[in-house]
């Protein structure tokens, strides 16, 4: 239902509260008795409607002393069809209050208070909600056409067909005002592609597609100039009538035009609230407390101007008198707690939670698991094919490699020295050639971001991501080891014959899905790039020490380092898999005083590289493949850990503030 009706209901019009922003005597002006007619048709609508009480966030110092309060005391609704914005300086709370409203506070805060969902504690079906988050965080690859078709593909249900989609998306991104933009690669620092603020526009896009019933936004209008935050915030404005769609934003500066277009009005500062009602109504309420808006001004800097504690500046009442901002801030919110439009407010909120809605319905099945997993699979390959740091940058230093290997073994020949060359050689390239795969790290940190945020916005689960990793890095990192391999092993002068260099190879790629593997896995836990990094190197070192070359398995310390580091380091399987392979049906001449002049190669492999030999080389790569699925099975289920333990230390804090 159209929210202007309700609005055209309340007693003083919108207009002559505009006229009189400057006027300071309310009663002289026309302007008391503030009355706020809440209209019964706000209630009737069908969609989310979403209330809290009493709220507050408060988070750890780390001291003795105890928390900080984020958030004080809040109260407040938003409604089906309406737009809410949350405004106030910078650091006053915004962006907390709208991660509080979403469940998404992190784990280190304590929120203490009721948000009710229809009037019921529930938790919302994945995709009945979306969130843009100030940061962008998108995949850079890809052109603004294929960020937003590949999503809608991703969220839009199975039953729409792909014309469908594409045209869906192809509105909405004219709808953002983006159509010029439509084939420019997103890009990022240092490959600059869309400016910040188109970057926000693609990201609003994403999330806009399916409708969601209720839709936060982080600064929608950051990075935009004055025409296309009204343009975009219009478009999200007419979106939320049309749809019945809930959206709750967080603005920091809008314009006259933007602020009118807004329903509802929350004003925070410092974590306290100063205001909460229609927009328009702000402007009257400041002028009732002395505090008028000067005419010509916008009336949100008024207000932002009025509350912000960051400076000490005394502010002057209509009356002469000057007061400071904490002052003025105390006198503000007092006025507010007594006015008419809280006492409405309160009254809303009571009357949604006796108001019948029940449970959010589930929204409307997307693409299934196998269409998601095609897609993004899809769009995976295309990002690695275009992203030079994630594969080709490695193949180009690999095939360096490659020749520097071959060329300082270059032909090792079968003497009695070359059993030990080619023992280096082997161990050089399936774990400090494969350690190199930690430098795909920062652009799968990249990827992870991304996965995150479509993740909590419900486009897709953990399996999907965790298959289309895996399918479309495969064919890159069997390039990146068949090339350079093949370089070494014939240079070098390796066991000739395909079937062993086609072993040789599948190591290296296993090894190398590997070390991706526990990168991914690594990046889960901790997602800082340095730390990420530092702990993913440190595990590979440990497993290399642990795989029976540098010392060798009988010499070996029993404790940790054999049981059970040998047994659950790959390079022992790499090895010992490479080590036959090499040496297994082929004699070497033997150089030393004394002895048989020729030496077998199950000798070498039983006696010099301790090598066990009770299985065959094809075992060893079993088990390293197996190890592959081990591995990418532990990254899907650290991903689910991770949205668990967050969730459950939620919970124990929530419990713990309830306690206290
Ligand atoms: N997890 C946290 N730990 C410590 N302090 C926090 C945490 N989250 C928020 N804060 C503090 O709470 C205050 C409010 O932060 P918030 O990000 O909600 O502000 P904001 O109004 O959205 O700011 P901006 O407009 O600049 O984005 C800030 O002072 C911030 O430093």
């Amino acid at each position: 239902m159209d929210s202007s009706h309700s609005h055209s209901q309340e007693i003083i019009s919108k207009e002559k509260f505009e006229s009189c922003g400057s006027v300071l005597d309310p009663v002289r002006a026309g302007l008391a008795p503030v009355d706020v007619n809440l209209s019964q048709d706000v209630l009737q609508r069908s969609g989310v409607y979403l209330t809290w009480e009493e709220l507050w966030v408060t988070v750890s110092t780390g001291k003795r002393d105890g928390a900080k309060s984020i958030l004080r005391g809040l109260t407040g609704y938003a409604c089906p069809g309406e737009v809410l914005a949350i405004m106030g300086p910078s650091g006053c709370g915004k962006s907390t209050l709208l991660d509080a409203l979403a469940g998404r506070l992190s784990s280190r805060t304590r929120q203490k208070g009721e948000i009710l969902i229809n009037g019921q504690k529930q938790k919302l079906a994945y995709g009945t909600s979306a969130y843009v988050t100030q940061e962008d965080t998108l995949t850079w690859t890809l052109t603004v056409r294929e960020a937003v078709y590949y999503s809608a593909q991703l969220q839009l249900p199975i039953t729409m067909s792909k014309f469908e989609k594409r045209e869906i998306a192809e509105r909405t991104i004219r709808e953002m005002g983006l159509q010029d933009s439509m084939d420019t690669r997103i890009g990022e620092w240092g490959r600059k592609g869309l400016s910040g603020g188109q970057k926000r526009r693609v990201s609003i896009c994403t999330e806009l597609l399916k409708r969601p019933k209720l839709l936060f936004l982080d600064e929608p209008t950051s990075g935009l100039d004055s025409a296309a935050s009204y343009f975009v915030m219009n478009r999200i404005v007419k979106l939320a009538r049309e749809y019945g769609m809930t959206v709750i934003l967080s603005i920091h500066q809008p314009t006259s035009e933007v602020f009118q277009l807004l329903h509802n009005l929350c004003l925070l500062s410092s974590g306290r609230m100063i205001y909460f009602g229609p927009s328009w109504l702000a402007n009257q309420f400041f002028a009732v407390n002395g505090y008028a808006c000067p005419p010509l001004q916008n009336p949100a800097d008024h207000c932002l101007k009025m509350i912000n504690t960051d400076f000490d500046e005394d502010i002057e009442q209509g009356t002469g008198s000057k007061f400071t901002v904490e002052e003025v801030i105390d006198l503000l919110i007092a006025s507010y707690n007594s006015s008419d439009t809280c006492k409405k407010m309160k009254t809303l909120v009571a009357e949604i939670h006796k108001r019948e809605g029940g449970p959010t319905e589930k929204k409307a099945s997307q693409a299934n698991l196998l269409t998601q997993c095609l897609i993004l699979t899809k769009r995976s390959f295309v990002n690695m094919y275009r992203d030079l740091g994630y594969y080709w940058l490695r193949l180009a230093i690999y095939v360096a490699l490659g020749f520097g290997l071959g060329s300082v073994f270059y032909n090792v020949g079968s003497s009695y020295n070359s059993i030990h060359e080619r023992g280096s050689l082997l161990m050089f390239i399936a774990s400090l050639l494969t350690i190199m795969a930690i430098g795909g790290f920062p652009s799968f940190v990249e990827d992870l971001k991304v996965f995150r945020r479509e993740r909590l916005n419900g486009h897709y689960g953990a399996a999907a991501f965790v298959v289309a990793h895996t399918v479309s890095s495969t064919p890159f990192l069997l390039l990146i080891s068949a090339i350079p391999g093949a370089i070494t092993y014939f240079l070098s002068g390796l066991h000739p014959g395909n079937i062993e260099f086609m072993y040789f190879t599948l190591v290296l790629l296993a090894c190398m899905m590997l070390v991706e593997s526990l990168m991914m896995i690594v990046a889960t836990i901790m997602p800082n790039f340095l730390l990420g990094l530092i702990v993913g190197a440190g595990i590979q070192g440990l497993m290399m020490l642990s795989g029976g070359f540098f010392q060798l398995p009988k010499d070996l310390p029993t404790l940790f380092w054999k049981y059970p580091m040998y047994y659950v380091a790959f390079h022992k399987y790499a090895y010992q898999g490479l080590y036959k392979n090499e040496f297994e049906g082929r004699r070497f001449r033997n150089d030393q005083l004394g002895g048989p002049s020729t030496i077998e190669g199950e000798t070498i492999l039983r006696d010099i590289w301790q090598v066990e030999m009770g299985y065959s080389k094809w075992t060893d790569l079993a088990v390293l493949f197996g190890m592959v699925v081990v591995y990418r099975v532990l990254f899907f289920v650290t991903v689910k850990i991770d949205e668990k333990m967050n969730s459950v230390l939620a919970k124990i804090v929530k419990n713990i503030s309830a306690f206290h």
